[in-house]
């Protein structure tokens, strides 16, 4: 009742303030870190550019490219090599590439197409840098960081030096924008094949002028805002459908009951509307985000004093900061599972989605400064769980330590170690329902593989064996 007070009803009392800004201030005057009329302008801008059909084909090209080009051919070298990879570093750098692609209309290409060293993007690094500066600001007080910034020491050291890296790559994109713009003086996005967010930004904002500064601002705030949390989600999606085989199987039943043809197999069917059939997938995504949400807090200040709905006093400039993990984790609200991972949880009896209030499904934050991008990350994250559990299955390598990072953003803190293997489609067509002939596949792993392709198949085997056990319960790591 509290949050919904605070981001919904008394919605103008809480801001997100000057202690913000002063944190934030890689963002400029960006949607996430302006408040009254320029977060209005900004939140007009871009809820306008994320309406169009031209934005979603866009995101759904990129991603499929990326996918088809880089993503699935990794992961086939990967798991033809038999070795082990770390899923969290992948996917930052698939996110990074899509967010870039879909922003600036630039792809800096950090994710590579086989299992060679990775190379190092300056700007991603400079980026990852300047999140860590922001998490350290909320922890110590005001006058220590700033006197670290001034000094330029400790945490603080290199935040300019990482602030003028990022600069200086989105000027370059912003000027390649313009010359571009100015050369072919495509005013609209009808080309649709040099469509992207910059441009059309530009476009949106209808001033004579062109202000660089709220092309900087607009651009750092969505990579800030695409990157991170796909990338996030991600890797907490794959940790549990790995780690839970008959989630895994009820996903990849729907996915072939719904629109995977047995022919099919690569590129997949993923049109839009089809999406919308996969219920369990989308529950499971939901159930996913509600106990590892990419964003675990969430910071306001409140302008004038307050009595919340729970009775307690907030007085004026207070630093409110409600954590969505917990949120996602609260008995009073979820029941006595709350910490299982349940997808369950989130169809009717009908067999339809159920739709929860978002004070209460927090993930996204709730009223009117919720997540602009949460129909396109259902969206994202839906063709990446579709390409991939129908090629691959993720075994995550045995005693890896799975725990959340302390951070701005909810990452793992030792990634996610994790063997690909080819995905065997004998398996895939029959093992859901469990018929009972299931019950003797474990038995299948005691056979002398005749070939070593079919250690692989062993693995599912020896996954699905571990199926069976109704002990689905999720050891919750606690922050
Ligand atoms: C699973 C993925 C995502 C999650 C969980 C998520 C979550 C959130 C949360 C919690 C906020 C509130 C942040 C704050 O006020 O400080 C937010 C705001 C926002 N998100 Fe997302 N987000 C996701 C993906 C995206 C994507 C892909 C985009 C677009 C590229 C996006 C665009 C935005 C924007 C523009 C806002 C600012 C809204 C405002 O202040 O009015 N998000 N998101």
């Amino acid at each position: 009742m509290n949050v919904q007070h605070i981001t919904t009803k008394n919605f103008d009392n809480y801001i997100k303030g000057s202690d913000f800004h002063e944190i934030f201030e890689v963002l400029g005057d960006g949607i996430f870190n302006s408040d009254s009329h320029k977060w209005k302008r900004n939140r007009d801008i871009l809820h306008s550019l994320f309406r169009k059909s031209s934005f979603e084909s866009l995101v759904v090209k990129t991603i499929h490219k990326k996918l088809e080009s880089c993503l699935v051919p990794l992961l086939n070298d990967v798991s033809e090599l038999r070795t082990i990879v770390d899923l969290q570093d992948i996917f930052q750098r698939f996110s990074f590439d899509n967010i870039c692609s879909i922003v600036l209309g630039s792809d800096p290409n950090s994710l590579p197409n086989k299992l060679i060293v990775f190379p190092e993007v300056t700007f991603e690094k400079a980026f990852n840098k300047v999140e860590d500066v922001i998490f350290y600001r909320h922890i110590v007080p005001r006058f220590l960081w700033k006197l670290q910034k001034w000094l330029k020491i400790g945490t603080e050291k290199n935040y300019s030096e990482c602030e003028k890296i990022v600069n200086q790559f989105l000027h370059r994109c912003i000027s390649s924008t313009f010359q571009e713009q100015n050369k072919f003086n495509c005013t609209k996005d009808d080309d649709e094949a040099n469509f992207n967010m910059l441009k059309a930004l530009v476009e949106e904002s209808g001033t004579e002028q062109i202000d660089h500064k709220f092309l900087r601002d607009s651009a750092i705030s969505l990579l800030a805002a695409g990157r991170d949390t796909i990338s996030s989600s991600l890797c907490w999606f794959f940790w549990l459908v790995s780690t839970h085989p008959v989630v895994e199987a009820k996903i990849l039943e729907e996915i072939r009951a719904n629109f995977i043809t047995k022919e099919e197999n690569w590129p997949i069917n993923s049109r839009v509307e089809n999406l919308n059939k996969l219920v369990y997938l989308h529950g499971a995504l939901c159930e996913s985000l509600r106990l590892f949400p990419p964003i675990p807090f969430e910071h306001k200040s409140a302008v004038e004093s307050d009595i919340l709905p729970s009775g307690d006093r907030v007085n004026a400039n207070t630093m409110i900061l409600y954590s969505l993990y917990s949120m996602g984790r609260l008995e009073q609200t979820w029941g006595e599972d709350c910490l299982e991972f349940k997808p369950e949880r989130w169809i009717s009896e009908k067999g339809c989605n159920i739709h929860i209030p978002s004070y209460k499904f927090i993930a996204f934050n709730a009223g009117p400064r919720s997540c602009l991008g949460k129909n396109i990350s259902f969206i994202q994250l839906k063709i990446v769980a579709i390409a991939l559990l129908r090629n691959f299955q993720f075994e995550v390598v045995e005693g890896h330590n799975v725990s959340p990072s302390i951070s701005v953003v909810l990452h793992m803190k030792h990634g996610l170690k994790v063997k690909p293997h080819h995905f065997f489609p004998f398996l895939f067509l029959c093992y859901y329902p469990l018929p009972p002939l299931l019950l003797l596949l474990p038995l299948l792993s005691l056979l002398p593989l005749p070939h070593p392709d079919l250690a692989p198949t062993a693995a599912a085997v020896h996954s699905l064996s571990s199926s069976l056990s109704p002990d689905l319960r999720l050891s919750p790591p606690l922050m």
